[in-house]
């Protein structure tokens, strides 16, 4: 197995606050790896470190062995792409030109507007978006926008790619519909993906490992069975109540 990503003892301080604490783990080529943790227990702010969106306080992120910097136009040129949790398309332009900006100003730095119109053209077919292509972003559902972000992000070329609750606020069929888009997109583009996803039943179906975070700490990383089963994981993010929902 090929290594592709490395955090490396990074630290995240705003302020007072340690978001992220001295969380070590690899990523191997190809896997999808979940991001479990309760609300504030640092997943977001991991995801920004390695897009280069956040710089570490200390530590390092290694991506193919390089160093991510911390500017996310020069992490997407390595080849990383990420969602946001909180979906904001441009609204006035239309479903192609969100898609666009990404191509234009991603890893493949397409100069030419035809070819990257070509290769959204491609990507929006590919999500299900083609018909709504000439919309304005506005009027997409949520289900919608969260296609188009992963259409953004797709349209930069990545080969390791970060999901931020892409399913959300969908419904049950969404859901389904956004797993099989998500399998779907991994093998044809060859993606590494890294998810975070608050409903615990869809990332376990989703990861080959998982990666738990607490209160900004490494908890455990494993399968999704043994993450499932450990009582550290139970008491500090299931709970009871949760553990008899799932
Ligand atoms: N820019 C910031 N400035 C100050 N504090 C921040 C900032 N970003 C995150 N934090 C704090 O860092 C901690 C971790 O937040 P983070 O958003 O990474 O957690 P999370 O696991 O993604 O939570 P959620 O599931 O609610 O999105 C929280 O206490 C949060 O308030």
């Amino acid at each position: 197995m090929t290594t592709l990503l490395q955090v490396r003892q990074v630290t995240r301080r705003f302020g007072g606050i340690t978001a992220v604490s001295d969380v070590s783990f690899d990523m191997f080529q190809g896997e999808v790896l979940g991001l479990m943790g309760a609300n504030g227990a640092g997943k977001t702010t991991l995801f920004s470190m390695i897009a280069g969106n956040v710089a570490p306080s200390s530590g390092q992120i290694l991506f193919e062995g390089k160093a991510v910097p911390a500017r996310p136009d020069q992490a997407s040129r390595l080849g990383i792409a990420r969602t946001f949790q909180i979906v904001r398309p441009f609204p006035g332009m239309t479903v192609l030109e969100n898609c666009m900006v990404g191509a234009l100003y991603g890893s493949g730095r397409e100069r030419d507007l035809n070819q990257a119109r070509r290769i959204c053209e491609g990507i929006l077919e590919e999500v299900g978006l083609s018909a709504q292509m000439f919309k304005a972003a506005a009027t997409l559902t949520l289900a919608g926008r969260k296609r188009l972000e992963i259409a953004r992000a797709l349209s930069t070329h990545p080969r390791l790619l970060l999901l931020d609750e892409v399913l959300a606020g969908l419904n049950a069929s969404e859901v389904d519909e956004a797993l099989a888009l998500i399998e779907e997109i991994r093998q044809r583009h060859s993606l590494s993906i890294i998810i975070i996803e608050h409903v615990m039943k869809v990332l376990m179906r989703m990861s080959h490992r998982i990666v738990v975070l607490h209160e900004g700490k490494k908890l455990m990383e494993g399968t999704p069975s043994q993450v499932g089963s450990d009582p550290r994981v139970i008491k500090a993010y299931l709970g009871e109540k949760n553990v008899r929902a799932a």
